[in-house]
């Protein structure tokens, strides 16, 4: 091992490096100048993955190797976008962004080193691995004839459209596996054809990201060595978000890294909201004599103390925020529902000032977003707002649509990060050399080899300035008024790329160019918007999942209750009795489903930094839990 050791000296850098940043508390520094494996569980807002990237920095600065590195690896492109964006910001952290080093996610990490070169190594073209272009290309091939007893089967599953798009390959043997519902028994005629689609979309090139870890797993068989060629790489490595890592994902870098590389996981535990997953009784985080930060940047101690109520572990959440604003139970009667988004609209304009409103998004979010249930509205976001998702199935296309991909740069930006910004525009522009019998990408598997292949064609200038342009500027180019000189604009871009004799006309007409693109999304993101004015101001905001908003900080955010459904409770209804102090049962001896619906509750209720708004179904909250509440200091209002 060749790992660098921080010491007390090293952390008067970060004055200079880090200087919007303070770590000058016992446990932030323990966590910088601990140099042996540890994991690190810390509260919402403590600055997880800034204090990361501030170590990173300080790691860079000693770094002696050439060819050794530090492997960093996270979840999201979001996360990992903001350690690049730190480290980018100074000469010795720019250099953790390139060779011998690797930054990324964790999918990206497996594919560049493991699977990637075992696909190139069976010869496996390899067209795209999103999930979403998975499930779409599943449904169209099922109406094939040859499928046609395979829908009779699935018609009468009662997950059967899950089974066929969600079909991933597990182990190095590629065992089929299913992630929603279940498979038919392998000596079975259904089986045999659900077989046969999976290997279908292998021939086209077509994977979900979990079959990466399947093509992963195959390679450390074929190569056993590459676990040491891999861990000698990286002496030390950091993953970031590590709660939302999966088992497979875990198992697969504990047997590259554990116990031979120094490792050092960050994350929250009560922040994991999928735990209905696979084995997750297996995972390790935190393990024992794990180090802790108790203390959240984000908020103050009004909704640090309401957070606390709802943790699961029962571990203590201290708010060093400077917000002081009381929490706020909005409490609606049935009819009232849809009174409830606009309503805290106006809340917000009378308790926030421009400036704090202003600092940070304002948002609103539930659990679920749809579905049935035979209880008091209330139940998930559509309750609340008719118009959430409308246009979404249109939005699920665009993987394979130019206008799609191209045009969508606000849901990208918003939802992602640049990283997938680009990859869509690389993705959009494989797609029309594809459609145009480019020769450039002919051998090309994935769009992103499109630099590389454009550069060993000797010509890589022209894909990078059209990709750029596009990632930049796609948005207005793919208004509808715009598209033909946007169709030009390509034409000229990629003009060393095409087919000679490829005229214009021609090439507008390739039916890439089809398709209405922006529509959809366009809907679908309008959908999702709230707009309120009141005494003279006005706000607009976002609705949408406690899923989708994890890891954000808002200056203010609505929770609003959903029903659990198996589980039988609301989630804002039940954690009002931790907050108010009445309930009967500890946290963690509530059923497993309930565990899950206060761990989203307590990812909801720490997104704000000034104002943390709960709304309930005035049936489902109790005078006595009213009185309550009220003498901890919340208010309540009536909708
Ligand atoms: N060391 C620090 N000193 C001062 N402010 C900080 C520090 N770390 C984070 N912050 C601020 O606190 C807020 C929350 O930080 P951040 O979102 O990075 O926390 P997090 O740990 O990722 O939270 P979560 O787990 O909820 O995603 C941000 O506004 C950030 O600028």
């Amino acid at each position: 091992m060749s790992a660098v050791n921080l010491e007390l000296v090293d952390l008067a850098d970060l004055t200079t490096l880090v200087k919007d940043l303070n770590f000058d508390d016992v446990e932030r520094r323990s966590a910088l100048l601990e140099n042996g494996s540890r994991d690190f569980n810390a509260v919402p807002g403590s600055g997880k993955t800034s204090l990361l990237a501030a170590k990173l920095l300080l790691l860079a600065k000693k770094w002696p190797h050439a060819r050794r590195g530090i492997c960093v690896l996270s979840h999201t492109n979001v996360a990992r976008d903001e350690i690049a964006r730190r480290l980018a910001g100074s000469s010795e952290g720019a250099q953790l962004l390139s060779y011998p080093h690797f930054v990324g996610t964790i999918h990206a990490f497996v594919n560049q080193f493991f699977s990637m070169p075992m696909l190139r190594s069976l010869g496996q073209k390899v067209d795209v691995i999103d999930d979403v272009v998975f499930a779409d290309r599943a449904k169209s091939l099922l109406q094939l004839g040859m499928f046609s007893g395979l829908r009779v089967y699935l018609e009468n599953q009662n997950n059967g459209d899950g089974i066929a798009t969600s079909l991933f390959y597990r182990t190095a043997d590629l065992q089929l596996q299913v992630e929603s519902g279940k498979l038919p028994g392998t000596h079975t005629a259904s089986y045999k054809s659900l077989m046969t689609l999976k290997k279908m979309l292998t021939k086209d090139g077509i994977f979900r990201h979990r079959d990466m870890f399947a093509y992963a797993d195959r390679a450390l068989n074929t190569c056993p060595h590459l676990v040491d060629v891999v861990h000698r790489r990286f002496p030390m490595v950091f993953i970031d978000e590590m709660q939302d890592t999966s088992w497979d994902q875990e198992s697969f870098l504990n047997r590259i890294f554990d116990r031979k590389s120094v490792m050092q996981r960050f994350g929250d535990v009560d922040q994991k909201i999928l735990s209905d997953e696979e084995n997750a009784d297996l995972l390790t985080f935190p393990r024992s004599g794990y180090g802790c930060i108790s203390t959240s940047k984000r908020f103050g101690p009004a909704i640090a103390s309401a957070v606390s109520s709802v943790r699961l572990s029962g571990n203590a959440v201290v708010g060093e925020g400077s917000g002081t604003h009381a929490p706020i139970l909005l409490l609606y009667s049935t009819a009232d529902i849809a009174k409830v988004v606009p309503h805290y609209g106006r809340l917000v304009i009378d308790r926030l000032t421009e400036e704090e409103a202003a600092a940070r998004e304002v948002k609103a979010m539930c659990t679920r977003k749809s579905g049935e249930g035979k209880v008091a509205v209330g139940r998930h976001l559509v309750d609340y707002w008719q118009a959430y998702g409308e246009g979404q199935q249109i939005a699920s296309m665009r993987s394979e649509s130019f206008w799609g991909l191209v045009g969508d740069a606000k849901r990208t930006l918003r939802e992602a990060s640049l990283n997938s910004r680009v990859a869509d525009v690389r993705r959009a522009l494989l797609l029309v050399l594809r459609a145009a019998a480019s020769p450039l990408v002919s051998g090309v598997r994935d769009a992103r080899a499109l630099p590389r292949a454009a550069r060993e064609f000797g010509a890589s200038g022209p894909i990078e300035g059209i990709t750029r342009h596009l990632a930049i500027s796609g948005e207005q180019l793919c208004g509808v008024g715009q598209r033909d000189s946007t169709i030009e604009l390509v034409y000229v871009g990629l003009q060393p790329y095409l087919p000679n004799g490829l005229e214009f006309d021609k090439f507008s007409a390739l039916s890439v160019f089809d398709g209405p693109g922006l529509q959809g999304t366009t809907n679908s993101a309008a959908s999702a918007r709230c707009q309120v004015s009141h005494l003279g101001r006005s706000l607009e905001f976002g609705l949408g999942t406690t899923a989708g908003m994890k890891g954000e900080t808002h200056s203010a955010s609505l929770v609003l209750e959903a029903y659990g459904g198996t589980s039988r409770k609301f989630d804002v209804a039940l954690g009002l009795e931790y907050i108010a102090g009445i309930a009967s049962k500890k946290l963690d001896m509530l059923p497993k489903t309930q565990q899950a619906q206060m761990r989203n509750l307590y990812v909801a209720m720490s997104r704000p930094a000034a104002l943390l708004c709960l709304a309930a179904n005035e049936e489902r909250v109790p005078p006595g839990l009213r009185t309550m509440l009220l003498s901890k200091g919340w208010h309540i209002e009536v909708v």
